[in-house]
């Protein structure tokens, strides 16, 4: 198997083979060849599109764009599961009925008839897909995306194999039955290979062989699977990051069947600009830390403020998507009327911003906090004021301080007025999440990102305005400000009419912050330094220090003026 950079990628001899071993996609026929090649929406004209986690977070924006920007694709086939009483189609009619759907509703009011739900639960044999729906599958799809995947940081490895790798296998083999099938895009992440620092634009060799590991794990019960794999995920920090790691190895081992891109995307955010800015619909990864922040509950976080907060918004990098969708197969195409009989590679596209338009977790921490103050939440817990440190001591104390204080006392009053007490069960459970998240907050990567880069340089100038992922026009602080307002219109379903009283709601926690300190002060007072004529010595000794600072500070400040 050939994983090593230096493998022969030679694009179908298009590309070109960088002294660093790393194939680029380099700019094909004097960078004209975009110009020759269909459009994106031409492209998908007449195309019958098969998505996998259509009814997750960066699915649902990639069947809205596809929708709305190619409105001549012939029809989407989504495999959905039923869930939570459910049926699939109930699931698919809901998800069409959201918010984000709305500017596609305004354009094609219709357009509901071009999706397909087709049921399936990705964990089971053969994808508990029917087999006539195999065999409708089998005739029509032209291109496959595949996003599915549990991402969940603390999935036990048996559930995140069976998802994010034996499912992948298991749609790999229904691919190859596709008759019809131009291009097969897989979604990966930016940190499948986060035991490194520098990643390239390659499949690198698996931590284990995919079959060997599943062949293991078939025959152990999940005590044992738990008590081993910390040994096993090695130097990555969870089980999704291993698997994901795994999946690429299974992809690749289908490049020269398939045509194959895979999408690495860095840590995915509420949407730039499409369908409208600051579009976000879960908690996962930072946005769960902003509402977090917001509410107020959130004071401490370990996070390194030097280090690249590597953000890249969700529909950039679903334009990305689709363009490589596009590329993959129009590519395929041509050489194959060239007759070219060389082995064929998956082309990996590493979407993050860090390398291009860097950002940093303190600047992040200052504008989310700044546009919080802007824009409060309803019925924050404290004024939102968090900080972010690398320090674990300082950290651990205000943790204690600034966390399990505070919720000590509002579970106490809680228990006084006869409710159930439940702060420390809130902060217990955000504990848990921003421990699984500071790996990521703490340290920074360097993606190379030249293959996304070139395939920008592909498109025509129409393309590029339609399905733009220049990630250099992202002006940071106008994108986190829209972030924050989107985690609380579309997350918290919170109106923007409310703010007036929100505002009011933070000028009366301050109120109580001043007298809960102010009564402090007279406690300490009365207790400590009141008894003790030492303590009052000191307490005079401290008091008149900062008198004379003060007035110091002012007569050195009426000369200098
Ligand atoms: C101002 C400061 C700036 C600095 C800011 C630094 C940000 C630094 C981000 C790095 C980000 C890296 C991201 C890698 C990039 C990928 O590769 S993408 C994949 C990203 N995957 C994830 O983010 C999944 C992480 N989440 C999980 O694994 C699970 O949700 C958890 C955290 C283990 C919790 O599991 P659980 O206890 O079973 O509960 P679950 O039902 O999932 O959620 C429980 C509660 O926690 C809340 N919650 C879930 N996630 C979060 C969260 N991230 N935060 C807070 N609450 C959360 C839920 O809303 C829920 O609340 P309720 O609705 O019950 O009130
Ligand atoms: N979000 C992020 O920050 C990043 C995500 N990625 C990758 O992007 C892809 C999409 O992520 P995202 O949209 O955020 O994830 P979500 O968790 O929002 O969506 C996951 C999707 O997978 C589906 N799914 C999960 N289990 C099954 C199953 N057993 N059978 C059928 N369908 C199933 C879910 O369906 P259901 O609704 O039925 O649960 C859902 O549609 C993933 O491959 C992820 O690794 C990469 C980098 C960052």
């Amino acid at each position: 198997m050939s994983t090593e950079p230096s493998a022969e990628r030679d694009l179908d001899g298009l590309g070109e083979q960088a002294t660093d071993g790393h194939t680029r996609l380099t700019d094909i026929s004097g960078g004209t060849e975009g110009r020759s090649m269909a459009s994106i929406p031409e492209y998908y004209a007449g195309k019958n599109v098969l998505i996998t986690g259509a009814t997750g977070f960066m699915g649902k924006v990639l069947v809205e764009k596809l929708l709305r920007a190619c409105p001549e694709v012939r029809a989407l086939y989504l495999l959905v599961r039923p869930k939570a009483g459910q049926s699939m189609e109930q699931r698919v009619s809901d998800m069409m009925t959201c918010k984000l759907f709305d500017r596609v509703r305004e354009v094609n009011p219709d357009f509901h008839q071009k999706i397909i739900p087709i049921s399936s639960e990705l964990t089971q044999p053969g994808l508990a897909i029917s087999p006539e729906d195999v065999e409708r599958l089998s005739a029509c799809i032209n291109v496959v995306f595949h996003c599915a995947a549990t991402i969940r940081f603390d999935e036990p490895l048996k559930h995140a194999l069976q998802l994010n790798v034996i499912a992948t296998q298991q749609l790999l083999s229904l691919a190859k039955q596709m008759q019809h099938l131009e291009a097969f895009v897989h979604i990966s992440t930016a940190y499948a290979n986060c035991n490194r620092k520098h990643i390239d634009e390659v499949i690198y060799p698996p931590p284990v062989e995919p079959k060997k590991l599943i062949d293991s794990l078939e025959w152990m019960d999940d005590s044992i699977v738990r008590d081993i794999t910390p040994r096993l995920i090695g130097d990555r920090p969870n089980t999704y990051t291993y698997t994901k790691a795994l999946a690429e190895c299974v992809v690749q081992q289908e490049q020269d069947k398939l045509n194959i891109a895979i999408i690495r995307p860095s840590i995915v955010g509420a949407s730039w600009q499409e369908p409208v800015p600051g579009w976000i619909d879960n908690f996962n990864g930072p946005s769960g830390v902003f509402i977090a922040a917001g509410k107020g509950i959130l004071r401490t976080m370990r996070a390194n403020n030097d280090a690249v907060a590597d953000l890249v918004p969700v529909d950039m990098v679903i334009n990305l998507t689709l363009a490589a969708g596009w590329y993959t197969a129009v590519h395929r195409r041509k050489t194959e009327k060239q007759n070219d009989e060389r082995p064929k590679s998956a082309l990996v596209y590493n979407c993050t911003t860090g390398g291009i338009n860097p950002f940093h977790w303190g600047q992040i921490e200052h504008h989310v906090m700044s546009s919080f103050k802007r824009n409060p939440l309803e019925q924050a817990f404290r004024r939102p004021n968090a900080n972010i440190t690398s320090n674990y001591l300082m950290n651990q104390y205000w943790i204690l301080v600034s966390h399990k204080f505070p919720a000590l006392i509002y579970d106490f009053v809680l228990r006084l007025s006869g409710q159930k007490p439940q702060m420390m069960r809130i902060f217990n459970r955000l504990h848990k999440a921003i421990g699984l998240l500071e790996y990521f907050s703490s340290q920074d990567w360097e993606w190379n990102s030249e293959n996304m880069s070139m395939l920008m340089s592909q498109l025509t100038p129409e393309d590029r305005r339609t399905f733009n992922f220049d990630v250099r026009q992202l002006n940071w602080p106008e994108y986190i400000e829209n972030y924050c307002i989107g985690t609380k219109k579309y997350v918290l379903n919170e109106d923007m009419s409310d703010i007036p009283a929100a505002r009011q709601h933070l000028r009366k926690l301050r109120n109580i912050r001043y007298t809960f300190n102010t009564l402090l002060v007279v406690f300490i007072w009365r207790v400590f330094i009141a008894r003790s004529q030492m303590a009052r010595n000191i307490w005079y000794f401290v008091v008149s220090l900062c008198f004379k600072f003060l007035s110091y500070f002012r007569a050195s400040s009426t000369i200098t003026k």
